[in-house]
């Protein structure tokens, strides 16, 4: 559904001795089979727009190729559009007309007919909860609603494809957890395809078949999200003991665990495969007569998976990000 070699996309920005070049994406390659759900995920920064905005061709790439839906996003562009839906981040909906009048619109932009757009509109409406609301401004709806009224829009032609940026940022838990669901149904209900942008761990956890790790413009992991943590992280096991056996303990748990680190009466160190190793360790401890006052076993997170792999954690990654923003004076290629 989705294939892309080498993309690079190169902003210049300032002028004069200001003048500087920002490889927003700097050489990506991706394959998305049919009915896959894609996570595409990074800190701010790390690309991931850009690299949605070239495959649903708002913007032309610097270097290299990617198709959609089988067709070039340069050569092919009128053919691509008509074959995805993308829900973006900003939203598409414009605040002074009726929410179904919008989307109605929007369908006959894809060439239906009023009457399929109707037709269609209201059932979307339905299912992503908005019934009721096709004659409400969108200026007086819910940040959620709003929401769902874009991926409603993204939605009203039936695509196979469907791209969504950051769907769910600044909604808040109930809202993102609603949105979740329709976003899974996007799948299981119409066997759509779905590549979604975020940077939100837990919801590419959560939705996401196959998770593509983009940093600084480039790929740097490409896995389900179990495998991802399988290969690097291993668990992390944590034992609570009495402050005279914490050596002891880090000792023991160092038998069978890396980077063993005590905190006060904690003593933490990483085990792969913890579930099997674990009740070794409790007879070994026993053993070497630790009395525990607890012990947790921490399944790796997808940050602990990108702290291994780029040594910042993503929330660090975001922090460092963020300064650079006001320097930049948009010069868009295409
Ligand atoms: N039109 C533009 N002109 C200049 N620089 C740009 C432009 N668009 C994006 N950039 C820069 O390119 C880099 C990648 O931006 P992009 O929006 O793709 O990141 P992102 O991963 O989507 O981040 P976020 O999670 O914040 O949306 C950033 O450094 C950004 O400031």
């Amino acid at each position: 559904m989705i294939t892309a070699r080498g993309l690079v996309q190169t902003f210049h920005t300032g002028r004069g001795k200001n003048a500087k070049e920002v490889h927003a994406v700097d050489g990506v390659d991706l394959d998305v089979a049919e009915g896959e759900v894609v996570g595409f995920l990074g800190p701010n920064g790390a690309g991931k727009t850009t690299t949605l905005r070239m495959l649903t061709t708002l913007i032309k790439p610097t270097a290299g190729t990617a198709t959609v839906a089988g067709y070039d996003v340069v050569k092919e562009s009128v053919q691509v559009r008509r074959s995805i839906g993308y829900v973006s981040q900003v939203g598409s909906t414009f605040s002074g007309a009726y929410a179904g009048d919008e989307v109605v619109d929007h369908g006959m932009l894809y060439g239906m007919s009023r009457g399929d757009a109707v037709r269609r509109g209201q059932e979307l409406f339905e299912q992503l909860q908005l019934d009721g609301l096709w004659k409400r401004m969108p200026k007086n709806m819910s940040g959620g609603q709003k929401r769902r009224l874009d991926v409603v829009m993204g939605l009203i032609h039936d695509p196979t494809l469907v791209f969504l940026d950051e769907p769910t940022t600044g909604l808040d838990p109930q809202a993102r957890a609603n949105l979740w669901d329709h976003i899974e149904g996007l799948r299981s209900r119409f066997g759509a395809t779905v590549f979604l942008t975020t940077h939100y761990l837990d919801e590419a956890d959560a939705l996401a078949d196959r998770i593509v790790i983009i940093d600084q413009g480039r790929i740097v992991a490409s896995d389900t999200a179990d495998n991802l943590k399988a290969q690097v992280s291993g668990d992390l096991v944590v034992l609570e003991v009495t402050a005279d056996q914490v050596t002891l303990a880090a000792e023991r748990l160092g038998s069978i665990a890396d980077g063993v680190e005590t905190d006060g009466r904690r003593v933490r160190g990483r085990v792969q495969r913890a579930g099997r190793a674990v009740p070794g360790l409790l007879r070994d401890l026993g053993s070497a007569g630790v009395e525990l006052d607890s012990i947790e076993v921490l399944r790796p997170t997808l940050d602990d998976v990108f702290l291994t792999l780029t040594g910042r954690s993503l929330r660090d990654a975001e922090a460092g990000e963020s300064t650079d923003e006001t320097e930049i004076e948009t010069e868009e290629v295409a």
